[in-house]
């Protein structure tokens, strides 16, 4: 039989543009097309080089693959989605049109739902923690970078309800905010320079709040973001107050039975760094219980244009399509 066919929308885009690299090669999808607007007409190797994907990209039309990956911004996916779902195409969305299933948070926080229709239709794609839902589903919504890190982080303490209050802090290279440049993520603001913005909220709040919720631990969370000057990674620390005493064995003990047989989850010990998941699928995650101040500290690095979006995305087709999940992944 035939390999299903996907097409990536947005491959101009960093996140779209690794999701075409790592399908082009993958042993069990044809990538059938890579979309894009204003590079129409260009190959995407010209465009992006390091995909080494030699096809033209295309301006979207009615495509109809088997599945397709969107890679719009928020806002700009969701009508998209909704027209590719109404044509039976399954569909990872790397925005966040389909992560959140509370409609008020949503326009609260993006504004008005471009396609309320199929609003609540997506499983939220966060597969060590949600394989089952997404390996039956037609519409994924793929996590943000900060939930990604966030939620692989604190899950095994969230589903013991553990978590008592917990300040998320956040440390992205440039290219999460994606290909146009704006003032703060100019070379010249970002370089030499670490900076935490949307002091005032961030829109992951409420996705980390949905999923530890979901998790079985409601808890309100404090998350600050910064800019830090790399191209691609990144590192989220989380301060954990628990909701009881707990000791370093029980810890150990819950991080272990949660991952222990994850492909893509490495447990470590000492500090973890980004430069150890560059260009990769994977999540490397250490924590610190501190005696003196009954905190648990933990750490999870990932790649955010990987594991916080394209790589991520493969994973999850993975799933959709009954293929084992690290295919084209390692
Ligand atoms: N960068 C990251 O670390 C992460 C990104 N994401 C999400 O993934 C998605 C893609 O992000 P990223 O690749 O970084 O973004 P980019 O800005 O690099 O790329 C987005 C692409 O979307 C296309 N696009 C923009 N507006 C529209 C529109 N109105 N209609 C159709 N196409 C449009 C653009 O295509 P063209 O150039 O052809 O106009 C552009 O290439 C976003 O939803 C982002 O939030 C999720 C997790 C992490
Ligand atoms: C450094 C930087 O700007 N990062 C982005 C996160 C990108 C991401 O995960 O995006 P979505 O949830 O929108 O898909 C940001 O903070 O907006």
């Amino acid at each position: 039989m035939a390999n299903p066919t996907v097409a990536v929308l947005g491959a101009a885009g960093y996140a779209g543009a690794i999701a075409a690299q790592i399908l082009y090669r993958h042993p069990s999808f044809e990538l059938s097309a890579v979309t894009a607007r204003a590079e129409a007409g260009q190959r995407l190797d010209d465009v992006h080089p390091k995909t080494r994907v030699p096809l033209e990209l295309e301006l979207y039309k009615d495509h109809t693959p088997d599945a397709a990956v969107v890679a719009y911004p928020h806002g700009a996916a969701a009508p998209v989605v909704a027209e590719l779902r109404a044509r039976g195409v399954r569909v990872v969305d790397l925005s966040a049109d389909f992560r959140l299933r509370d409609r008020t948070t949503y326009d609260d926080w993006y504004g008005e739902h471009k396609a309320p229709e199929i609003f609540g239709q997506g499983v939220y794609g966060l597969p060590e923690l949600n394989r089952d839902a997404v390996a039956g589903s037609d519409l994924v919504a793929n996590p943000g970078c900060y939930p990604t890190a966030a939620l692989l982080g604190l899950a095994p303490l969230a589903k013991a309800g553990l978590i008592g209050d917990v300040i998320i802090d956040g440390k992205s290279g440039v290219s999460g905010a994606g290909r146009g440049a704006t003032a703060t993520t100019h070379f010249i603001s970002a370089d030499e320079n670490v900076s935490p913005y949307k002091i005032e909220g961030h829109r992951h709040t409420p996705e980390i709040e949905q999923e530890l919720g979901a998790l079985g631990n409601d808890v309100t969370v404090t998350f600050t973001p910064y800019l830090v000057p790399l191209a691609q990674g990144e590192l989220v620390t989380s301060y954990v107050t628990p909701t009881r005493d707990v000791d370093a064995d029980e810890i150990s003990e819950l991080f272990d039975d949660l991952y222990g047989a994850e492909p893509f989850i490495e447990l470590r010990r000492g500090p973890v760094g980004v430069i150890d998941v560059r260009d990769t699928n994977y999540c490397r995650i250490s924590w610190h219980h501190d005696p003196r101040t009954g905190r648990v500290i933990v750490f999870a690095a990932i790649d955010n244009l990987w594991k916080g979006a394209a790589s991520q995305a493969v994973q999850n087709l993975n799933l959709m399509f009954g293929r084992p999940e690290t295919e084209g992944l390692r």
